[in-house]
């Protein structure tokens, strides 16, 4: 038996449009499910595909890729089996020790991450395990500032996709590692705000291993006409829960093997 999907071009046009408003004015949007959702996650990413291009469009420049959903637990809330992708641009680096103004977000939520950093191009959407690991030029630890310009993060999987998976901003530690002495899903990872834990993890909870996560990506991505390119960053996914943040708070994380990274959010508006 097909699902016959349904994807309309006025829907998905205006979905687009209303997420692009939300983030130029700082007003999260309602639920876009419910005019999109007849289309399934196609729909959903054909709402991301206009706005990627509305970027590129504009001078915004592609730089890598976010993994998302990648915890069994995360992908159960969102009632789905899969992860799910985004477009990193560079004006989303934010690089570390500069005060993060939360002006630039709307609903900000933090997360820590293995940041792959791709040293080859990967065009082949049946690319192997071995060719994946080969192609990790470096890793260092990340913290990734996830948003929604949906109202209350009442998000499903449509919204999140259409929403360039919730990406926000992105902050990369500053020490490469080699994989070579690794193994990334023995990595624990530990975020602490204040100087109290607000997340704890490991690398093994992201889709078992961020370089399955990676490889998952780097297939999707040659199979839909973007592939990876050399330079490119990827986030490839929390190693444990999102946690909130507040103005004026520096988040650690603290990554076994890979390092430690931090955020610093300003604390005046501005
Ligand atoms: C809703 C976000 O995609 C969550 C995320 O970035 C992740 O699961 O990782």
């Amino acid at each position: 038996m097909t699902t016959e999907t349904t994807i309309d071009p006025t829907a998905i046009q205006q979905a687009a449009e209303q997420l692009r408003g939300a983030a130029a004015s700082g007003k999260p949007v309602a639920p876009i499910r419910d005019v999109i959702s007849a289309g399934g996650v196609d729909a959903a990413y054909a709402v991301q595909e206009i706005n990627t291009r509305h970027a590129l469009d504009s001078g915004r420049r592609l730089v890598g890729r976010k993994i998302g959903l990648t915890s069994l637990a995360v992908q159960r809330q969102l009632g789905v089996d899969q992860p799910d992708y985004g477009m990193l641009f560079s004006d989303m680096d934010v690089p570390e020790g500069i005060p993060i103004s939360l002006d630039q977000v709307i609903q900000p939520k933090v997360e820590a991450e293995i940041a792959i950093v791709v040293g080859r191009d990967l065009l082949y959407p049946d690319l192997t395990t071995a060719e994946m690991i080969r192609a990790v030029e470096y890793v260092v630890p990340a913290i990734e500032i996830v948003d929604s310009r949906v109202a209350n993060w009442d998000i499903r999987i449509w919204d999140t996709v259409a929403d360039n998976a919730s990406s926000g901003l992105f902050v990369l530690g500053a020490v490469p590692r080699k994989l070579e002495a690794l193994d990334l899903r023995e990595c624990g990872m530990v975020m602490e705000a204040k100087g109290e834990p607000i997340s704890v993890g490991a690398g093994i909870a992201c889709l078992g291993s961020p370089i399955t996560a990676s490889l998952w990506l780097a297939r999707v991505m040659a199979r839909v006409g973007r592939p990876l390119l050399e330079g490119d960053v990827i986030l490839s996914g929390a190693l444990g829960p999102m946690a909130g943040i507040a103005r004026g708070d520096v988040v650690e994380a603290r990554i076994n093997g890979v390092g430690t990274v931090r955020a610093a959010f300003a604390a005046e508006a501005g």
